[in-house]
C-alpha cells in the first residue's frame, strides 16, 4: 500500500477533472466546497472516493457526470471537454426507488433510456441481455415494486449496462440494502467491471467497501475540499469478501485512511 502522487500521469484517461473548484451561494452565504481539485481515472479502472460527510463527494461525482458545472476548472470524458452529460457515462444513485419508474415493468425501465437510439425489438433485446448480466434474466415482466431493494438496485445497474455506458458513476449505490445483499451487489459490480471493462467511480462512506472494490481510493478532506491522498490497493485481481478483508495489508490500509480522516 503505497501513497501515490496526487497527480498521476495516465496513458488513457476515461474521465478527469482539472483544477476544479465548486462554490455554492454567494456573499456571506458562500459555501466553498471544492478547490483546485485534480483527478484522473484511467479506462478500466475502479476508483472510490471517500471522505467525511458533507465534504463534497456527491458534488464531485455530479461534476464528473456533467449534471452540474464547476465554478472553475474543466471536466473531460475520453479527453473531450464536457459541459453536459456524456453518452458514455451512466449514473447509479443510492435511491433506486426514485430512479426506477413504478408504472413501467422492469424491462421497460431498462429499455427506456434507449428510446430514439434503437427500434423497440432491439431495445428489449438489449434490456433482456443487461438484466441477464445482473442475474435477473426472465424477470423483466415484474414491476420494480414487486422486487426487493437489492433486485431493484440490480435493475438500476442493468439500465446503465444496456445503455452501454463504459463509465459508471455510482453514489452510495449499496447504502439502502442489508449487509448480506450489499456484499453480493459489491461482487456483482466487481464482476461486471471486469467482464465489460467498465471504468467505475464509486462514492461511498464505507472504507472497507472502497478498499475491497477499488484499484485506487481517493481521500477527500478539508473545507474547501481537495484530494489529500490517493492509495493504490494491491490485494490482487481475485478478491474475496472474507480472505481479502483478512489480509493484513487491508487492515493497514483501513487504519491509514481512518487516521487521515481523524478517527484514531
Ligand atoms: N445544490 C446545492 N446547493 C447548495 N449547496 C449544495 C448543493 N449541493 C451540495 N451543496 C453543499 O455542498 C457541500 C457538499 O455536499 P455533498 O453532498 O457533495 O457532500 P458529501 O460528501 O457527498 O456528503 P454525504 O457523505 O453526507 O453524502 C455541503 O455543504 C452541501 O450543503
Amino acid at each position: 500500500m503505497e501513497p501515490t502522487s496526487l497527480r498521476r500521469e495516465h496513458d488513457n484517461p476515461a474521465v478527469r477533472v482539472e483544477q476544479v473548484s465548486m462554490r455554492f451561494g454567494g456573499g456571506e452565504h458562500e459555501n466553498r466546497v471544492l478547490e483546485n481539485l485534480n483527478l484522473s481515472v484511467e479506462a478500466g479502472e475502479f476508483v472510490s472516493i471517500v471522505g467525511p460527510s458533507g465534504v463534497g463527494k456527491t458534488t464531485l461525482l455530479r461534476i464528473f457526470s456533467g449534471l452540474i458545472q464547476p465554478t472553475a476548472g474543466h471536466v473531460y470524458v475520453e479527453e473531450e471537454m464536457i459541459r453536459q452529460p456524456h453518452p458514455s457515462v451512466g449514473v447509479v444513485f443510492q435511491d433506486y426507488s426514485r430512479s426506477l419508474l413504478p408504472w413501467m415493468t422492469t424491462i421497460e425501465n431498462v429499455a427506456f433510456p434507449l428510446e430514439g437510439r434503437f427500434d423497440k425489438k432491439k431495445r428489449l433485446a438489449l434490456a433482456e441481455e443487461a438484466l441477464a448480466s445482473v442475474g435477473l434474466g426472465g424477470q423483466g415482466k415484474k414491476y420494480p415494486w414487486e422486487m426487493s431493494g437489492g433486485m431493484q438496485q440490480r435493475v438500476a445497474i442493468a439500465r446503465g449496462i444496456a445503455y452501454e455506458a463504459k463509465i459508471m458513476l455510482m453514489d452510495e449505490p449499496f447504502a439502502s440494502v442489508d449487509a448480506q445483499t450489499r456484499f453480493s451487489l459489491e461482487d456483482l459490480v466487481a464482476d461486471l467491471q471486469k467482464r465489460l471493462g467498465l471504468t467505475i467511480i464509486l462514492v461511498t462512506h464505507d472504507i472497507d467497501e472502497a478498499l475491497y472494490l477499488s484499484d485506487r481510493v481517493v481521500v477527500l478532506a478539508g473545507k474547501p475540499a481537495s484530494v489529500v491522498t490517493v492509495l493504490d490497493t494491491d490485494f490482487g485481481d481475485h478478491r474475496d469478501q472474507a480472505a481479502t478483508k483478512a489480509d493484513p495489508r487491508f487492515g493497514q490500509a483501513r487504519t491509514q485512511i481512518l487516521e487521515l480522516l481523524g478517527h484514531h
